[in-house]
């Protein structure tokens, strides 16, 4: 690979990500993107606009002054008051590029400048030859390239690098193109400016139809050498294009598109991270960064990647900075992952009997809640390993509550096999419940604790109830997690019993065939 095929990567997430509405950084939240951003290999770090504020100007002035590797930019107008703020904003770097634009479409020289194409012209001679002087790197850019006039957009392109703009970026300003027409906007340039292979040529492509990325790859294939984009996208509108994805697909399918960039690829997971905590927050299916972009919940997906990660994973986690890839348990996940998942969460003993009881009851559970996490599976196979060997079971329970009436429970119990069911009051929905067991398993024992806790956050939680009885001056606790907080009481209190019945055929083994008979 020779230098021909390296491509410049420009951030701009400073300056263009900047204008989307509610990602104004502060200073010293622009200080911490830049550090980063230097480390991460960006070749050229617009760090803001300086004309437009104070704030900016102070930002691009600082910024400049920490760089190590990166070359600080600023944009500015076909002004002189511009790139004057320009440059005094940048001086202090030891190399630095002072961008200046103008639009060159018909629609926006007209309704917008107010000038004739010739007015352009000279306005173009005019910045370029005065940032020129202040500096040997000058970049020009033609706004609304895509709808510009193709002669003139030549023409115009011929003029900045005559006047010393030694890159030229074609922006796509409103998102308007498709890959094949700037494929042949580029060639064009290419072929029909003499002077073309002055400057290297660039592009700035805006997501408005979703293609940002795909035109900012088309530009590449066609010949340029400069992309410019946004960390996670962002920018005017629905964004700029997004340098992890830009990078990432050069990197990936470097068979068809064989160029390299100087991105230190694992840092993107956390340069990401420093910009969204800035801004906002990135969508969890945002290619390379989102939340799920290495996670995988389905079930044959799952297994899949078990037997062979490249079957659904075209880049490995760690490429980008993220730790592993998640298989995310949930209503579409299979045994293979559970048995993966069970296996992670230390639970490498388990017969398979478990495993099939807890995955039957993660299933119902992944059906009501949204997100299973680690500690409900953990609470499902803590269930699983002992229910086998209990006595008395929960078959039905069905509970009045609310106010007015007297809390009531229908409840029906396998007792030892036998099928008892009997409906009770009580002085609150758990007590009725209670009384219920009483009834059907009558008993002696003292409740000494009734505590409810949620297992994880939100209102579909499942709710983990422990209950500690005492017999003999022997203690005994039970616990049950379930969504429905009533059902997990019920569950707990008879996982307690259970789990004494057991205690007591251990310590004593000739009672145990009169518990039966006694019902107790
Ligand atoms: C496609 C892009 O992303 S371009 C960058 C866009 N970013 C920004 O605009 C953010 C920063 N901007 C600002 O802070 C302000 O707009 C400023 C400081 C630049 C200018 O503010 P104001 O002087 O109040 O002017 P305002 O923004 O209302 O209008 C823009 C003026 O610049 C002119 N203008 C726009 N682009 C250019 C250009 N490339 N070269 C010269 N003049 C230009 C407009 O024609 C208009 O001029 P007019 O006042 O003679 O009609
Ligand atoms: C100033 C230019 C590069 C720009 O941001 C655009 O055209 O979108």
């Amino acid at each position: 690979m020779n230098d021909k095929n390296n491509v410049f990567i420009f951030d701009t997430t400073m300056r263009d990500g900047e204008q989307s509405p509610g990602a104004s950084m502060s200073l010293e939240e622009k200080i911490q993107i830049a550090r980063i951003f230097d480390e991460l290999g960006i070749d050229i770090i617009e760090a803001g606009f300086p004309i437009a504020s104070p704030g900016d100007f102070e930002a691009v002035t600082a910024i400049s002054k920490i760089l190590k590797n990166a070359i600080p930019c600023g944009l500015s107008r076909a002004s002189k008051k511009d790139i004057d703020a320009c440059h005094q904003a940048l001086k202090a770097a030891p190399r630095f590029r002072i961008h200046t634009f103008i639009s060159t479409s018909p629609l926006h020289m007209k309704h917008k400048l107010n000038k004739t194409p010739e007015q352009v012209l000279d306005a173009i001679k005019e910045s370029v030859t005065y940032a020129r002087n202040l500096t040997d790197d000058v970049e020009w850019s033609c706004e609304d390239g895509t709808r510009t006039d193709m002669d003139y957009m030549c023409k115009s392109v011929e003029l900045a690098i005559s006047c010393g703009a030694k890159t030229i970026n074609i922006p796509d300003t409103v998102g308007y193109t498709i890959p094949s027409e700037f494929t042949k906007i580029i060639t064009t340039l290419k072929n029909k400016v003499p002077n073309i292979d002055k400057a290297i040529l660039s592009v700035h492509c805006h997501n408005d139809l979703g293609l940002a990325v795909a035109n900012s790859l088309a530009g590449v294939s066609a010949g340029v050498r400069q992309v410019e984009c946004t960390i996670n996208g962002i920018g005017e509108r629905a964004g700029n294009a997004a340098l992890e994805e830009i990078v990432m697909a050069i990197r990936t399918r470097n068979d068809l598109m064989p160029y390299t960039t100087g991105i230190k690829t694992e840092l993107l997971s956390k340069a990401s991270k420093i910009v969204s905590n800035a801004t906002f927050p990135v969508q969890f299916n945002k290619a390379i960064v989102g939340k799920n972009a290495f996670a995988h919940e389905a079930g044959i997906h799952q297994d899949g990647m078990l037997k062979n990660r490249e079957t659904y994973e075209i880049m490995t986690p760690e490429s980008v900075g993220v730790k592993k890839t998640s298989l995310v348990m949930g209503k579409h996940s299979g045994r293979h992952a559970f048995k993966e998942k069970l296996n992670d969460l230390g639970y490498t003993d388990v017969t398979d009997d478990v495993i099939q009881s807890a995955f039957g009851k993660f299933k119902i559970l992944a059906d009501k809640k949204k997100h299973v996490y680690d500690d409900d599976i953990a609470a499902l196979t803590d269930e699983s390993m002992v229910l086998d060997k209990y006595v008395i079971n929960l078959k039905s329970l069905k509970v009045f509550a609310g106010t007015g009436e007297p809390q009531k429970a229908e409840m029906t119990l396998d007792v030892y096999g036998e099928i008892k069911s009997t409906s009770e009051t009580g002085d609150g929905p758990v007590d009725a419940i209670f009384k219920c067991i009483k009834v059907l398993y009558p008993h002696d024992v003292k409740l000494l604790l009734y505590q409810v806790h949620a297992v994880t956050e939100g209102t579909d939680a499942q709710a983990t109830v422990s209950v500690r009885i005492e017999e003999n001056g022997k203690t005994t606790v039970g616990q049950s997690a379930d969504t429905d907080t009533l059902v997990a009481s019920a569950n707990a209190y008879l996982s307690a019993l259970n789990k004494m019945i057991i205690k007591r055929k251990k310590t004593a083994p000739i009672e145990h065939e009169t518990d039966k008979m006694k019902g107790i």
